[in-house]
């Protein structure tokens, strides 16, 4: 039988632990890499993220929109890191932050989630904009192929928090309301540990102000971007998640990719054994 997301993203945090390194080519940073700003250069500032990861690290997240600055090639270019990544052992999930109504939805799940597709990630990042019920084909995809989804639900951008703060029509806030509809769905579909559906949730948030702080049980995957760039200091990871850490991933991209080709192995591996002690 094949093992569930929550099973296996279980197995990488005891390998390697929680540290999901970002695989965002920016145009600064493919310069400060001495590479061009083409879909060759994102390839290889990929393929050389890898290299770094692999051993150090268990998880990357690649930000589907870099590449696709590119058209076809820049894809094509994703794909290849993508195999790479598989061929690796280092998991990975697609940040390409789709959403749309169910039929529509059901292919980029087809896409990003399929065994065998060009685009095969072990998880992508969903928006619930048109209602979490609307990711019931990619949720059920997803069940049955071993792969998760990452419902944003409380993101770390400040430009988020008004429209995730604002009260249902049951008084619970837009964030909460999602993180417990993941949770219902992994409650119906996931017998043991972490479920199939995460969330994601900033770790530059007071998870008060979103009706987080009380966490659901058991505690969903949490894809957690925020740290180190964008402010959020890993040895606080605690004190922001408090009972939701179990599930926590760690995600940084620039805090990580800023130490360039020569600094990246060193920066992921000081990166990886500093989240190691934040979660032990
Ligand atoms: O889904 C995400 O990964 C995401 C959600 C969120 O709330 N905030 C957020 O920054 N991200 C992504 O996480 C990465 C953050 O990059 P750094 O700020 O450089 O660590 C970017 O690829 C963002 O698109």
């Amino acid at each position: 039988m094949t093992a569930t997301f929550g099973e296996r993203l279980e197995r990488v945090f005891s390998d390697y632990g929680r540290l999901c390194v970002g695989i965002d080519p920016h145009a600064w940073l493919l310069s400060e890499w001495g590479l061009p700003d083409t879909a060759a250069g994102t390839r290889e500032f990929g393929l050389r993220v890898l290299d770094a990861v692999e051993g150090n690290a268990g998880i990357v997240k690649p930000q589907v929109a870099f590449f696709e600055r590119f058209g076809s090639a820049g894809f094509a270019a994703l794909e290849d890191i993508l195999a790479s990544a598989r061929s690796r052992g280092v998991f990975v999930i697609a940040d390409g932050k789709r959403g749309d109504l169910g039929t529509s939805v059901e292919a980029y799940g087809q896409a990003w989630l399929t065994p065998g597709s060009p685009l095969e990630a072990d998880a992508l990042t969903v928006s619930a904009y048109q209602g979490v019920g609307s990711l019931a084909a990619p949720s059920a995809l997803a069940e049955s192929t071993g792969k998760g989804l990452f419902v944003l639900a409380a993101t770390s951008n400040p430009e988020g928090s008004e429209l995730q703060q604002a009260r249902m029509l049951s008084g619970t806030t837009v964030a909460r309301a999602i993180v417990d509809e993941v949770n219902t769905w992994n409650a119906a579909h996931s017998t043991t540990g972490l479920g199939s559906i995460g969330v994601v949730i900033g770790a530059t948030l007071n998870l008060a102000d979103f009706d987080l702080d009380v966490a659901p049980t058991p505690a969903p995957p949490v894809l957690a971007p925020g740290f180190g760039h964008q402010g959020a200091s890993v040895p606080a990871m605690r004190s922001i998640y408090g009972a939701l850490t179990s599930g926590v991933i760690v995600s940084e991209s620039r805090s990580v990719l800023g130490a360039g080709p020569n600094g990246i192995h060193a920066a992921v591996r000081t990166r990886a054994e500093d989240v190691r002690q934040a979660s032990a």
